[in-house]
């Protein structure tokens, strides 16, 4: 080889080498302004944010990551709490959210300055669309509880008990025929579509005749699924989601579909019930137009096919009772009130009517069936809870087939201590109750800044005891439209959150707090009276199980009947017994979701009947 055709050679390589070398500059130079952006973003986040003085690992400050981690392995609660023991009462879980587990914290944020809801929520609308849980403005949704809430009140609710009664009935006769162990956690969610169906719906569902006959029931799958088509279609675009739900599995389109299924079955209701009034009120009713996802369950209606559905055509409960009305017809009483209302004004209206009654649904029957099942599951394993509460069903229920109204039921110490303590430990939503500081110009701006609480106490002058930080180095920066937390001034926008699981197991209020003890509800008589009715006080303030302020469960009253009646017929008819091969310690591990649910999925146990 000469010299000039080495020099050819090597110009080439050399001219080969920058080439390959040339388009990779471009990737290397976007590469390190990432990690340039992603470096200044983790030290602005970690040194410089203003929730950087807040207590918590450095590893949650710096990204969402690590409690999505958490939240995914669905043992957020759990974590939280370990914070808080590690911590303190204050910690930054998040790059922009905090958790307190404080009293006084607690009322300032939900019940004083009622901040708005975080956009988290946004997650659980149904049919598209917002009801009472979903709508996030303060003011925006008491609206719409005051259509709402009258229909939950004890006077209403006890003209609904014969069909509660029923059901329990129907539910306690189930169980005594089985020979095997039952799935009540199953069970009873039909129960509470059956329980809802009436209340809200004015229908019979028969969820628990279907499950009694092995015949699957449409509308509480779909409630079931409802959850998971909730995570999924919040965890991708709008247009994905279309995709998403044209995957070719029976099973994945159905989860998808929950949300339809349910809007079927809801608006069928709601039409029907619609032109029952219109045809008493009107001599020529207008057809309402529905919107595109309920329109054809509206064809099939009017061509009088609600079998279509799956459901019988039935008279609502409240014919023969003109004072009984569900809450759909209520809502449409009270919406509809006006005769001038346009097409597209009964569309937006009736499309609202769906969404809210959806929302009930899904919010009434997962969280009352786990509540219900972890009763069950702890009296199957205490003899001492369940021959105390024997004993006391045996005094008010003499005729184990007549279940008490709900007057007497409510007066019952024992079961009512068994009934709290069941929701302090084992509540439905033990989770974070995220809520957002507010901006200067909003509402619910805080006119007085909150300091911390150490305990709950109804003595005047007894609260806000523990040393404020107010005149930490931290205010001194603080800027005016801050919100004092405890003594850390949080900008607007900062998420703030308490979660029932710490609040319920505070071992100043609620001593031996991991240990399922229902006397603890009841009074002492050996004890100091003043002292005893403090403790008292103290704990049922402390017991959040159906959320604080005016964002409280709606349907708590409902959910309080319903545990009592299922428990004092069950348990007055019946001994619960659990293998330990099939439900024990580990299958009933709970996990979080928002809602609870035991780490099973199940919750299998057998009823043996008592001897009367
Ligand atoms: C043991 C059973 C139940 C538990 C533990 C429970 C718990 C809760 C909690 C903690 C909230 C507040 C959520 C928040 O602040 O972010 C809530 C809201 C709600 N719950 Fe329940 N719930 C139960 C049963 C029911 C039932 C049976 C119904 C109705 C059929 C119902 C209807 C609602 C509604 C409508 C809301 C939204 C309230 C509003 O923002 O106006 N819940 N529930």
């Amino acid at each position: 080889m000469n010299a000039s055709s080495t020099d050819f050679s090597a110009r080439n390589l050399a001219s080969a080498s920058v080439h390959a070398f040339l388009p990779a500059k471009p990737i290397l130079i976007a590469l390190s302004l990432f990690t340039t952006y992603i470096v200044s973003l983790a030290f602005y986040r970690l040194f410089l944010s203003p929730l950087a003085s807040i207590p918590g690992p450095w590893y949650a400050a710096v990204s969402d990551l690590w409690i999505t981690t958490h939240v995914v392995r669905m043992q957020q609660c759990r974590t939280v709490q370990h914070l808080f023991d590690t911590y303190g009462p204050i910690v930054r879980i998040g790059p922009n959210k905090v958790a307190f587990r404080d009293f006084g914290t607690m009322r300032s944020v939900y019940m004083v300055h009622k901040f708005d809801k975080s956009a988290y929520y946004k997650s659980l609308l149904t049919n598209n669309n917002d009801h009472a849980m979903t709508t996030l403005p303060h003011a925006e949704h008491a609206i719409r509880k005051k259509t709402y809430a009258p229909h939950y009140t004890p006077t209403n609710l006890s003209l609904f008990q014969p069909e509660l009664h029923d059901f329990a009935l129907k539910l306690t006769d189930i169980l005594v025929t089985r020979s095997s162990s039952v799935d009540i956690l199953d069970l009873f969610r039909h129960l509470m579509v059956d329980v809802v169906a009436c209340t809200v719906f004015g229908s019979r569902s028969g969820s628990l005749d279907k499950w009694d006959k092995g015949v699957r029931d449409p509308l509480g799958v779909a409630v079931y699924d409802f959850p998971k088509r909730g995570i999924l279609r919040s965890a991708v675009p709008t247009w994905a989601w279309k995709l998403v739900c044209k995957i070719p599995n029976a099973r994945f389109r159905e989860i998808c579909n929950s949300d339809n299924i349910m809007a079927e079955y809801v608006g069928s209701r709601l039409y029907e019930m619609r032109a029952n009034m219109q045809a008493a009120s009107l001599s020529s009713p207008t057809r309402p137009t529905f919107p595109a996802s309920i329109s054809p369950i509206m064809d099939r209606l009017e061509k009088n096919d609600l079998s279509a559905l799956g459901y019988p055509r039935e008279s609502e409960v409240s014919s023969g009772d003109e004072h009984k009305m569900s809450l759909v017809e209520r809502l449409l009483t009270t919406k509809m009130s006006s005769n001038e209302k346009d097409k597209k004004e009964i569309v937006a209206v009736e499309r609202d009517i769906i969404s809210e009654a959806m929302g009930h649904l899904v919010a009434g029957v997962d969280s009352s069936s786990t509540t219900l099942s972890y009763m069950f599951w702890e009296l199957s394993r205490r003899r001492d809870v369940m021959h105390r509460l024997q004993a006391e069903l045996d005094e008010i229920m003499p005729d184990a087939r007549v279940i008490p109204d709900a007057t007497v039921l409510n007066k019952s110490e024992y079961l009512n201590a068994f009934v709290k303590e069941s929701l302090r430990i084992y509540g439905a939503v033990p989770s974070l109750l995220e809520r957002v500081v507010p901006s200067p110009s909003s509402p619910s701006r805080p006119s007085h800044q909150t300091k911390p609480s150490s305990k709950p106490n109804s003595r005047a002058g007894s609260r806000n005891t523990s040393p404020s930080r107010a005149a930490s180095p931290i205010l001194s920066t603080a800027r005016h439209e801050d919100f004092d937390m405890m003594g850390y001034a949080l900008p607007p926008g900062t998420i703030v959150a308490t979660q029932a699981w710490s609040m319920h197991r505070d071992e100043d209020v609620f001593p031996s707090s991991e240990t399922f003890l229902p006397e603890r509800w009841l009074v002492d008589p050996r004890a100091d009276p003043d002292a005893e009715e403090e403790r008292l006080v103290q704990m049922n303030q402390s017991l959040i199980s159906f959320g604080v302020g005016t964002r409280q469960c709606g349907g708590q009253n409902l959910a309080q009947l319903m545990m009592r009646i299922v428990v004092a017929v069950v348990a007055r008819n019946c001994d619960v017994r659990a293998d330990v091969g099939e439900t024990n310690e580990q299958s009933m591990s709970m996990r979080d979701a928002f809602v609870l649910f035991p780490a099973g999925k199940e919750c299998k146990l057998a009823f043996v009947p008592r001897a009367q």
